[in-house]
């Protein structure tokens, strides 16, 4: 565990990163060994001490190095600064507590009462909302998002694709608010889920990683809900002269989004702040690891759109006079391949079929993802209405063009210093590294920083705090170098993100070509290039030809030691195929049936190995209750 507390300073796993405070000076926790200090003891420690500091000048003389080549200064993390252990899964305000807000408790636009139709600007929120320097602008490559796209459903539902926001029918709040994101024109996935949803469809949607999925069901959906919030939600108080203790309500939301990981729910939470901007829509984001106090009370004010994490949620249910769904309008599970395939049955069934559910037909069900294996596909269907709608945009599972893929051959044993040679010889910009396992993490993490480089770590043994933290740190490219588990392969959307590296690349066991996939997404998003590097060697084989076609279906270059893993037909259309009876169909090819779709975050040393389903992201039932 990354803990300032919990770190071992005295063997061989020497770790500057976690000793070094803000000042910069070492700060190796000498007063915490305790008991009689015998003359052998001092001298290892006086041994110890220099050891260290010899060490500490290396990482200086490295991190030198490492600014000359353009890389930012290293930040440490201080833990005694940032770790609040009372506010994490606890309850109780603490006075300690960090000045850096939980992302949950982002402000968003507060509706009063006198307000009209429509609220008056608020000039200091809409800098916030619209213009923050880190957020993602639309590269010059958005064109080669075209891809070929496939509607099914009845003949009756299928949507004519809106080439303009203008044309769409959107609410004119709506319309500023997408305006105001810079969105110019809808993307492929949005110009066909706008009109199916605005038709009252239920849609299943399968498009690219970064392109534009989030915006695909909030402006529909959102649009649709503008103007007729009055009628249809709940009775709230007024946020003027609100008095927790007379005037808290029930939360009764109008639209629920869940997704499977922490930092998904946050940033989908922050679209629907924009999207929601001068209505009287209000948005809450629950998810674990963070304090349920504050969560609790910003449901206790009213809460039109529902965004969670199904741990979270599926706690907040059992919890009386909290939150109810009878006045459900929309449903939305993002990620849905993962949620419906990783052991979210129990919280799925809830979902779509609970006691106090809104089960009438004016409930639109919404499913997205980039990648839907066929099993995934199949459980789907099952829970849609006959007429729903199909939309997918490319082949299901595929990346595209606009990232460049390389693989390159590296034995287990050199991938430390291929890396450090790899990420110190390219051009510094934001760079996510993905490892299998959590102490790799943190260990990949720690060669880096103890090599000068400004890099940070993310993974669920890290506190929501720290994760939160790392992020906050990675997006301001404060620490531009951010080592992950498959904790962030899904959805995160990160601006500039230029170079997705695989040191590990996913086994099977961990999501296989479906996590890679998410992962290398992670850059090239939204008409932006980028460019993903995989460490391959011989334990990954089993990857090896799905691994293959996704490269040659991109024109991309594919190594020596894979060239005999070309098949000799190239047939894709096979791989387009939508029919979830047909087990010959793509998933039989390799592409998702057979891949566990889960978040990769096993750990080879055993304990956790195997139970990652329990173990691979405190989302996980237990761990987020
Ligand atoms: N029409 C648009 N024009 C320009 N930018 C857009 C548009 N729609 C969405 N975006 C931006 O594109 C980025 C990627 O969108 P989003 O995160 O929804 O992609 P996604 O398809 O859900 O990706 P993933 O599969 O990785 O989760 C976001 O920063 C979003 O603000």
């Amino acid at each position: 565990m990354s803990n300032f507390a919990t770190r071992d300073f005295s063997g061989g796993g020497l770790d500057f990163k976690a000793a070094v405070t803000n000042s910069g000076a070492p700060d190796f926790g000498s007063g915490d060994k305790g008991g009689d200090a015998s003359a052998a003891t001092a001298v290892d420690e006086t041994a110890n001490a220099e050891r260290l500091a010899a060490l500490e000048q290396e990482r200086q003389a490295a991190a030198a190095k490492a600014r000359d080549a353009g890389w930012a200064p290293q930040v440490p993390y201080n833990y005694t600064e940032n770790t609040n252990p009372a506010g994490e899964i606890g309850e109780a305000p603490d006075a300690a507590a960090p000045a850096a807000p939980w992302l949950a408790d982002a402000v968003i636009y507060e509706w009063c009462d006198e307000y009209g139709e429509v609220g008056p600007r608020n000039e200091e929120l809409e800098r916030e909302l619209f213009q923050a320097e880190h957020r993602m602008r639309s590269g010059g490559a958005i064109q080669a998002l075209t891809f070929d796209v496939s509607v099914e459903g009845p003949e009756a539902s299928r949507p004519a694709p809106v080439r303009e926001f203008d044309d769409a029918g959107l609410h004119p709040v709506m319309r500023e608010n997408v305006r105001l994101c810079g969105y110019v024109a809808p993307t492929v996935i949005q110009a066909y889920c706008i009109p199916a949803v605005l038709m009252g469809h239920d849609v299943v949607a399968c498009a690219q990683t970064g392109s534009g999925k989030t915006g695909a069901y909030l402006i529909p959906i959102l649009s649709r809900l503008m103007g007729k919030a009055k009628a249809l939600a709940a009775p709230r108080p007024n946020p003027k002269g609100y008095n927790r203790m007379t005037d808290r309500v029930r939360a009764e939301p109008l639209v629920l989004i869940v997704c499977p990981t922490r930092e998904l729910a946050c940033q989908i939470f922050d679209d629907c702040r924009r999207l929601c901007y001068r209505t009287q829509l209000r948005p809450c984001v629950i998810y674990g690891g963070a304090p349920t106090r504050t969560q609790r009370e910003s449901l206790e004010m009213g809460c039109d759109v529902l965004i969670a994490t199904p741990g979270r949620l599926m706690d907040f249910m059992q919890q009386q006079n909290l939150v109810a769904f009878h006045r459900l309008k929309f449903t939305v599970i993002d990620e849905a391949d993962e949620l419906l395939s990783n052991g979210w049955e129990e919280c799925m069934e809830k979902i779509f079929s609970g006691a106090d559910v809104n089960v009438d037909a004016d409930h639109t069900y919404l499913m997205f993802s980039a990648t839907f294996p066929k099993e995934a596909r199949k459980l789907a269907k099952e829970y849609m209405e006959d007429d729903f709608v199909k939309i997918r945009v490319g082949r299901v599972g595929s990346t595209h063009a606009n990232i460049k893929q390389t693989i390159v051959w590296v034995d287990d044993s050199s991938k430390n210093q291929a890396l450090f040679d790899l990420v110190f010889n390219s051009e510094p910009c934001r760079t996510l590294i993905f490892v299998n396992a959590k102490r790799k993490a943190e260990m990949v993490d720690d060669f880096l920083y103890n090599k000068g480089l400004p890099s940070t770590s993310i993974h669920s043994d890290r506190t929501q705090r720290e994760r939160e933290d790392a992020l906050r740190a990675f997006k301001m490219a404060k620490c531009p170098i951010l080592v992950a588990t498959g904790v962030t392969a899904r959805g995160l959307d990160v601006s500039g993100v230029g170079h997705v590296i695989n040191y590990d690349m996913p086994s099977t066991a961990y999501g296989g070509i479906t996590e890679y996939v998410h992962r290398i997404g992670r850059t090239g998003r939204i008409g932006n290039v980028g460019r993903a590097t995989s460490f391959y060697n011989e334990g990954n084989e089993e990857i090896a030809d799905a691994l293959v076609k996704l490269l040659v279906e991109n024109k991309q270059e594919v190594p020596d030691f894979l060239q005999d893993r070309i098949p000799e037909t190239l047939d894709f259309d096979e791989d387009k195929t939508d029919n979830e009876d047909d087990d010959g169909g793509f998933g039989a090819a390799g592409f998702g049936a057979g891949d566990d779709a889960g978040s990769s975050e096993g750990d080879v040393n055993g304990s956790e190995a195997g139970g990652f389903k329990a173990d691979n992201d405190d989302e996980n039932k237990m761990a987020s209750w």
